[in-house]
């Protein structure tokens, strides 16, 4: 091709989580930089780990005409949001991996494609629904690239985004098919012209554009595909695929322990492979690589030296297969049909001998049971609509009491272990900051922190090395029992190893992890909860936790997610003042849904819009009931020092009636019979007035939760999308009260309460170890 001196170029392709967050960026950027010093390369590369979901939950939740005409004030607020959350997230990834002086130019751009991206969301609608989604979809990965070209110009080699799509498809938005022609032709307008003049060419992956110059995304494998098609499009002799894991191993390292990784595949035995469950190797991405004769490499972004597994054209030149149940790249597979071939038989094989037996105590073993089964194709739409993984960087924002660089006495490292209850929204974001930021701790706090266990309801996955396909898992639907799993009990009653401290995490839903949360604490491990439920039960439950644990429980992330509502209280409490009453509205969701329908939205809508933007309980009537409320209500109390009975605490549900029972699917899509009673309910509200669901907990007497008429000049008038305010009033604060405000519910806000926490469990160690407790 022109330019190229006659040296074939490379393209290397690098998933969600080989760019989640500034340090990965720059991670990836000198893997390329090394490569571009021998020939020209291409690179394609997906969103930042989660951005997708984030960008999908938002057009899913105004994918209605009445929505896109009608922008009122909160609409406006959530777009506001999903702009401040996208903004934050890149700009800070920019900011770590992009040199100073190239740093402007791409912070401004980041910013110009977020105001595209608002563009794109109000603009009209003439192509349907699912042009929509590919047309908002697409910003995950161009936001990407823009970081990532900076970053690889940061580490000496030259390389800028293209200025074209050059994946030519046809007019399917989602699940586009590849027109290889009209891609070559687009190849060499958008992609050589870089490649020529010694540049890097950085690729948006999964994005095509159909006849009519439209965004589309490809289907199932898309990313990864891209890849291939580029590499085809280009002339390209080799394509790296850069995920978190090695390779490709010769057998399920769950089944086999000393399952090794496989130096070389052919096109074939990878296309058994991908059918077998080995999830980068989809066999749509072998197909362009296998008409040319294109080599693919499967690398680790994370683990540059190790050589990965090349799939060529050459069968049999690889090492024998020893065994085959491949280590699934993103699961465990297992057919129960005819085998394709020796692997399928292998495979079958090693289910029958080596399949874990059921396991001990499990209420759910009946349903979990392992052993064969159907190898599940996931719809392509989710597969394709899904980031790689979710969350993403999220710091504390009240400066957790942490021993600095400086205080680390002697060096001497604080080994702690992660026993995670609950892998949903908090929980994955909560993995996602610690797996982004612990070399950091190690090196900042002297703090090393690993995941010994994560759980979900059908059992706890121990250790850490499938933790990435555990996210990714969970954020496709399933549950952990698809990687093997052990009871949750097992794992809390084995002590940890002598010198490091265990924290059991409880990111769960409710009341059902009360047990388990109490088994911890007995046998010696810290608490750290986002889930109310242990803590808003019966006084005799609480009493028993409370006693168990001592000064081992933190639960910062129950109230105001990640605002500092309860070190603000117990720190008036510890320093002698005394709080005489908390008036709060401290429901994310509520606050959002009363904005939105006064910024003219639905009761409907802003519902929906509260579930899409995770704000809302799993069932969002649980903070619809007022259920929520009263939980934290019960929570402050206990924390001042009151004795109190959930039964103490009556609320007002805003539960539209006869909706109160039926399943949530139904409930959701009823919501609109409930719009025109809301509707007149909030426009009866008394002039200068808002109506605000607030809770009041005053030293002595009842507890009040429920339906207020708030005047505009109090704090809680101006509330705002997820606003909570918080009130204090207390000896030394009763002239003017102390109020406390900032946005309430969030995954990530929340995970920054959770990790808050679990550093200043650090803290604590070092001032036990030190005699300063
Ligand atoms: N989303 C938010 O803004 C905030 C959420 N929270 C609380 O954090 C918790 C988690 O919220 P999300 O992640 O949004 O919920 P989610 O529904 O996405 O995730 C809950 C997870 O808990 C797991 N789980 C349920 N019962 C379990 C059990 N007995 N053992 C082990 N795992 C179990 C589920 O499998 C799921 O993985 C909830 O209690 C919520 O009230 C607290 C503050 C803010
Ligand atoms: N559903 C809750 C989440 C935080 O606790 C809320 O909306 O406030």
């Amino acid at each position: 091709m022109n330019g190229l001196n006659n040296v074939h170029p490379l393209v290397i392709k690098f998933g969600g989580t080989s760019v989640g967050g500034g340090a990965q960026f720059a991670n990836a950027a000198g893997i390329v930089a090394g490569a571009a010093a021998d020939r020209p390369v291409a690179v394609v590369v997906s969103a930042m780990s989660g951005t997708t979901d984030t960008l999908l939950g938002y057009a899913d939740a105004t994918d209605d005409g009445a929505s896109r005409t009608r922008v009122g004030a909160t609409r406006e607020g959530s777009l506001a949001e999903l702009h401040r959350a996208l903004a934050e997230r890149h700009l800070a990834a920019a900011r770590e991996a992009v040199s100073p002086e190239i740093l402007p130019g791409v912070e401004r751009r980041v910013l110009e494609l977020l105001r595209e991206l608002v563009e794109a969301i109000g603009a009209p609608d003439a192509n349907g629904p699912a042009a929509r989604r590919a047309r908002i979809a697409v910003f995950g990965e161009r936001l990407s690239a823009a970081i990532l070209a900076g970053a690889i110009s940061s580490q000496g080699a030259p390389a800028a985004v293209v200025s074209g799509d050059p994946i030519a498809t046809d007019g399917d938005f989602a699940e586009a098919e590849v027109d290889a022609s009209g891609t070559r032709e687009r190849c060499s307008r958008y992609v050589a012209p870089l490649l020529g003049d010694g540049r890097v060419a950085v690729v948006p992956g999964f994005v095509g554009r159909s006849p009519e110059g439209l965004p589309t995304t490809l289907g199932r494998g898309g990313s990864d595909l891209s890849a291939t098609v580029v590499g085809r499009g280009i002339g390209a002799s080799e394509v790296w695929i850069m995920s978190d894991v090695d390779g490709v191993l010769d057998a399920d390292p769950r089944l086999v322990p000393n399952a090794a990784l496989l130096p070389e595949l052919s096109y074939r035995e990878a296309g058994d492979f991908a059918e077998l469950g080995a999830k980068v190797l989809h066999p749509r991405t072998m197909e362009p690589a296998s008409e040319v004769g294109m080599e693919v490499l499967v690398r680790n972004t994370f683990n540059p030296d190790c050589p990965g597994t090349r799939v060529t054209d050459a069968e049999g030149r690889g090492r024998p297969l020893r065994r085959a149940a491949p280590q699934p790249l993103g699961r465990a597979a297992v057919r129960d049909g005819p085998p394709p071939g020796g692997l399928g038989r292998d495979l079958h094989r090693v289910a029958g001998r080596a399949g874990p037996s059921p396991r001990r105590g499990d209420p759910a073993a009946g349903r979990h049971q392992p052993g064969p089964r159907r190898h599940r194709r996931r719809g392509p739409r989710l597969r394709r609509l899904r980031g790689e993984g979710r969350g993403g960087p999220a710091r504390t924002a009240r400066g957790p009491r942490l021993p600095r660089r400086g205080s680390r006495r002697g060096g001497r490292v604080k080994r702690v272990e992660i026993v995670q209850l609950g892998l949903g929204y908090v929980g994955r974001a909560v993995a996602q900051i610690v797996i982004e930021e612990r070399k950091r701790w190690l090196e900042t706090l002297g703090l090393d922190l690993r995941y010994r266990a994560v759980a979900d309801t059908s059992g706890a996955l121990v250790g850490e090395e499938l933790l990435p396909q555990a996210i990714r898992l969970k954020e496709d639907g399933g549950k952990l029992s698809e990687l093997g799993v052990e009871p949750v009990e097992d794992v809390l009653r084995t002590e940890p190893e002598e010198g490091t401290t265990r924290i059991v995490v409880d990111l769960a839903v409710h009341g059902g992890t009360f047990d388990l949360d109490l088994l911890g604490v007995q046998n010696g491990s810290c608490l750290v909860l986002s889930n109310k439920g242990p803590l808003s039960g019966g006084s005799e439950q609480y009493e028993s936790l409370m006693d168990a644990a001592g000064d081992r429980l933190w639960y910062e992330a129950t109230v105001g997610a990640g605002m500092p509502i309860v070190s603000t209280l117990k720190g008036l409490v510890e320093t002698g003042d005394e709080v005489l009453e908390i008036q709060a509205s401290p429901s994310g969701t509520l606050g959002f849904i009363m904005s939105a329908v006064e910024g003219g939205r639905s009761f409907s809508e802003a519902v929906k819009e509260a579930v899409a933007l995770h704000y809302a309980e799993p069932d969002p009537r649980d903070d619809l009931s007022g259920l929520d409320v009263a939980r934290k209500a019960i929570i402050l109390a206990r924390t001042m020092g009151r004795e109190i009975e959930p039964s103490e605490i009556p609320y007002e549900s805003l539960v539209p009636e006869g909706l109160e029972a039926v399943p949530l699917p139904e409930f959701m899509e009823r919501l609109p019979e409930a719009d025109e009673e809301f509707a007149a309910r909030m426009s009866a509200v008394r002039e200068n007035h808002m109506l605000r669901y607030l809770a009041r907990i005053p030293a002595e007497g009842p507890v009040e939760v429920g339906l207020t008429e708030a005047a505009v000049e109090t704090p809680f008038g101006p509330i705002n999308g997820p606003e909570n305010v918080f009130d204090f009033r207390t000896r030394r604060y009763s002239d003017v009260t102390l109020t406390v405000t900032g946005p309430g519910a969030g995954p990530e806000r929340t995970a920054s309460g959770v990790i808050g926490d679990m550093l200043d469990i650090v803290g604590k160690i070092v001032r036990d170890r030190e005699g300063l407790a």
